[in-house]
């Protein structure tokens, strides 16, 4: 089927946690629309920019834009047809398109080949963290089920919530001194969060508590019965935890894979990761419970995110008698790294990983003066995005418009002290990509260090567009590029399309590049990417038919030739 979504993107106030400031709506949304579909589904969203004075692409975050069913896939040209890949439609300004300027309407038209819990969100400047995003829900066709059961389905989206805009936060991350953007204000959880209106500074005319927009977010359950609940993190900056008072998680999906069921008391989650759990109505009903959304990894001073498990009949704004659950420690990563361990392949759902990888790149992630400028760096490249989109250089051959010298494949480990902040004199900004041999096996190996100020590694959560890899590993320390691959998951490993990296760790990635297209990976905290902290892939890009002029019109790409 095809599912048709007219889509208006434009600036409006909004109070989701009491306090009132501008941010993007779909449809006067944010979240915006769920996308609903079938397995096998072309969506199409023309997506009109009423920003007035901003361009805007938007992302599939999950989605191929590839059809991985059938061995020999043939590439053809003619992009009204639906049976091959859309690379074009990745939703990327200056890697996959040129951006949508104000007053243009652009189509979005791709396949959803893959059941699951994906997201859609902005992906140009800073965008997604004024609200531009949603989730995209993709089912089995009928008479196929899922390997669990359950009686009804929720979502819900969790984020942060800044109240400076996001033109005073990126002239800050610009600025020398570095200005950053500090912890988020609040958590909401689908869109809505409370923040204290009472804080000295605020402005009483712009927060108001008993908005309510900023009612809590209520989930209500009949008692007895078991929730397939679908959680999305597009946080800008934090990594979560999430719980229901009182109730255990079967964790059963991950980034559309199904997952060999665990059950969690709390679910760890990084931005860009979707997971399903499975949830039980079965504590007493005669009362309400607290939904929580915590800050772990960064010692936060963001209150948590608060909404109510509603048992049906009781009164849905009835706050739960109990104090909320306060959660796991920020600061200790062992519960962090055990869950995405528990996290494999769903037995008689595995795809085996090939036993071999053609080439293996090596990824050193550090924060870099560069200039003055504090930017992050990948192997001492921080990445900047040319004027004209990688996808239509590439193709046609406009070789002028990005360093063609490839980037580093990989760090000089051996004089390099993970734990100690060197000074990284050498870091550089680049336009350069990594071109990977078509349908070749890579391995990626994210490594993690120091960042600027001592003592201090992040968790940094990376996403892979256009494909799913399998997570072969995850370590402490630094990598062995000897002795680690000898205990990669050959047997079990989930295919995921987001994966974290804990502080001074390293986590490795397998994937085949069979993908015909120019593809980012990235940190999907939004102010480390817009520093640098991303890289971008090309495959295959000769092997694409002609490009849709739509996305054209930017840069050197002023045209369709
Ligand atoms: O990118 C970042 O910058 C700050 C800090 O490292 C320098 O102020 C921080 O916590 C980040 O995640």
């Amino acid at each position: 089927a095809i599912r048709y979504h007219n889509w208006e993107v434009r600036y409006e106030y909004k109070s989701p946690d009491c306090y009132q400031k501008l941010v993007i709506t779909i449809n006067g949304q944010t979240p915006g629309p769920t996308i609903e579909a079938q397995q096998g589904d072309t969506i199409v969203v023309e997506l009109k920019n009423s920003l007035v004075t901003e361009n805007v692409a938007i992302h599939w975050h999950g989605i191929h834009q590839g059809l991985t069913w059938g061995k020999d896939r043939e590439v053809v040209s003619g992009f009204e047809c639906d049976q091959r890949g859309t690379p074009w439609f990745d939703g990327v300004a200056g890697v996959t398109q040129c951006p949508i300027v104000p007053g243009d309407t652009f189509v979005y038209k791709f396949v959803v080949d893959r059941p699951g819990t994906y997201l859609y969100h902005a992906h140009y400047g800073l965008q997604r963290v004024n609200g531009l995003f949603g989730m995209i829900q993709v089912s089995l066709p009928p008479g196929v089920s899922e390997p669990y059961t359950y009686d009804d389905e929720k979502s819900i989206i969790l984020t942060d919530w800044y109240h400076k805009s996001t033109f005073e936060q990126a002239t800050g991350l610009l600025s020398i001194p570095f200005g950053w953007v500090g912890e988020p204000q609040s958590l909401l959880i689908q869109g809505k969060g409370s923040f204290n209106c009472s804080t000295p500074g605020i402005e009483a005319k712009l927060c108001n508590a008993t908005n309510p927009e900023c009612s809590p977010y209520v989930m209500t359950v009949v008692p007895g019965k078991t929730y397939k609940l679908r959680i999305g993190s597009l946080t800008s900056l934090e990594a979560l935890s999430f719980e229901i008072e009182g109730h255990n998680m079967t964790v059963v999906e991950a980034d559309g894979s199904n997952v060999e069921p665990f059950v969690v008391k709390n679910l760890f989650i990084y931005s860009g990761e979707t997971y399903s759990v499975l949830i039980k109505a079965n504590q007493a009903p005669t009362r309400n419970y607290w939904i929580v959304s915590k800050v772990v990894a960064r010692n936060s001073t963001t209150p948590n995110g608060l909404a109510i498990f509603n048992y049906h009949p009781n009164n849905p704004t009835t706050s739960p008698p109990t104090v909320p659950p306060v959660g796991p420690a920020w600061n200790d990563v062992e519960p962090r790294l055990a869950q995405s361990q528990a996290t494999k392949a769903r037995q008689g759902y595995i795809t085996p990983p090939p036993e071999k990888s053609d080439r293996v790149i090596v990824l050193l992630n550090t924060q870099n003066k560069i200039n003055g400028y504090t930017r992050w760096s990948v192997n001492n490249v921080s990445f900047n995005l040319p004027n004209t989109p990688y996808l239509i250089a590439v193709k046609e051959k406009l070789h002028h418009v990005f360093n063609q010298s490839p980037p580093p494949n990989g760090y000089d480990h051996r004089h390099y002290d993970i734990f100690n902040p060197p000074t990284n004199p050498n870091a550089t900004t680049s336009t350069s990509i990594y071109k990977l041999q078509f349908d070749s096996t890579v391995d990626i190996v994210i490594q993690n260090a120091n960042a600027l100020p001592a003592n201090d590694s992040e968790t940094h959560p990376w996403h892979l567009h256009g494909h799913d890899f399998w997570v072969m590993g995850y370590g402490k320390g630094k990598f062995n590029i000897h002795k680690d691959p000898k205990k990669y998951n050959l047997v079990d490993p989930i295919l995921k399309n987001t994966v974290s990296v804990q502080p001074y760790g390293w986590t490795a990635l397998r994937f085949r590049a069979n993908n015909p297209g120019v593809w980012y990976f990235h940190c999907h905290i939004e102010y480390h990417l817009f520093l640098g902290m991303g890289v971008v892939f090309e495959e295959g890009v000769k092997k694409l038919g002609k490009l849709p002029p739509s996305i054209f019109g930017c840069g050197d790409a002023k045209v369709s030739p």
